[in-house]
């Protein structure tokens, strides 16, 4: 469980995420969806820190096919964080008897994006109940909307944004041939979610890019060698990890 901010431990705390989320906080900015979802949330807490350290967050971005749950295993593996793909959030919620089984296959069928208060509380049910706190989340935000939900009911920002850059022949190559069952994996769907793509996820990452978190990878290459360019970013990070 995460560890609730008591007034005492705040002022030691007032460095990177506690700054940003008291900062996030009292912006008055949000748009009409994002303050929708976020009142709907109004009983989910802001994430805490575990153990005395903050979490420390990675968002995990690309097309589809550009390579993300593969590098996201290989990131585990060697740095030890818990993996948070959407997407199977999204797909397991669905298969679950869930109130949004039948509006969630729907729009992944047609590559459009679910909205932001069903995926932001998957995610956060998932960061609050494990014993990590440092979380991989794969293909989120999808979109400005996603974004601005997500900052603002947890009260955080990514540490580091992953951006796996990959040409879209060789995105549309690897989706078909994922061979997952997945009902998104055609060519009809496949064209809608690269529209997609470019339509709401690269505003996020315009965005992230601004505030000089984002990463660009080349996602053009074999797994290892596209690891080779990922991995310096998380060495660069290792001190950060156990910040409090
Ligand atoms: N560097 C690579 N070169 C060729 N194929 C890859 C590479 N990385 C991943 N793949 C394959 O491409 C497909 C899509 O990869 P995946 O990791 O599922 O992408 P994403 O999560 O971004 O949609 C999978 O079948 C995967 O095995
Ligand atoms: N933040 C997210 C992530 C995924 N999704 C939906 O789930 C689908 C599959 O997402 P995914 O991340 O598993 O897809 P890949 O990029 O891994 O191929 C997307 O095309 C969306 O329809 C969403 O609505 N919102
Ligand atoms: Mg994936």
């Amino acid at each position: 469980m995460w560890r609730k901010v008591t007034s005492t431990s705040f002022s030691s705390l007032k460095s990177s995420l506690f700054f940003t989320r008291l900062h996030l906080q009292q912006a008055s900015k949000h748009n009409a969806a994002s303050a929708s979802a976020v009142s709907r949330f109004a009983t989910i807490a802001p994430l805490q820190e575990k153990d005395g350290r903050c979490p420390f967050i990675t968002f995990v971005l690309g097309g589809p096919g550009s390579g993300k749950g593969t590098q996201c295993i290989k990131i585990v593996e060697t740095f030890g964080f818990k993996h948070l793909s959407a997407g199977d959030l999204l797909r397991r919620e669905m298969v679950s008897n869930s109130e949004y089984g039948s509006m969630i296959l729907n729009t992944i069928k047609e590559g459009r994006i679910v909205p932001s208060e069903v995926t932001v509380k998957l995610i956060l049910k998932e960061m609050e109940s494990s014993d990590n706190h440092k979380f991989l989340i794969d293909g989120f935000p999808r979109s400005e909307e996603n974004r601005i939900a997500f900052e603002k009911i947890s009260g955080a920002e990514p540490d580091v944004v992953l951006f796996f850059d990959c040409p879209e022949d060789e995105m549309v190559k690897r989706v078909l041939s994922r061979n997952q069952g997945r009902i998104d994996d055609n060519i009809d769907t496949i064209k809608k979610r690269l529209k997609v793509f470019e339509a709401l996820n690269l505003p996020v990452i315009d965005y992230y890019a601004k505030k000089g978190k984002v990463h660009r990878i080349n996602a053009v290459g074999t797994v290892d060698e596209i690891f080779e360019q990922v991995k310096p970013v998380f060495k660069a990070c290792e001190k950060a990890f156990n910040r409090s």
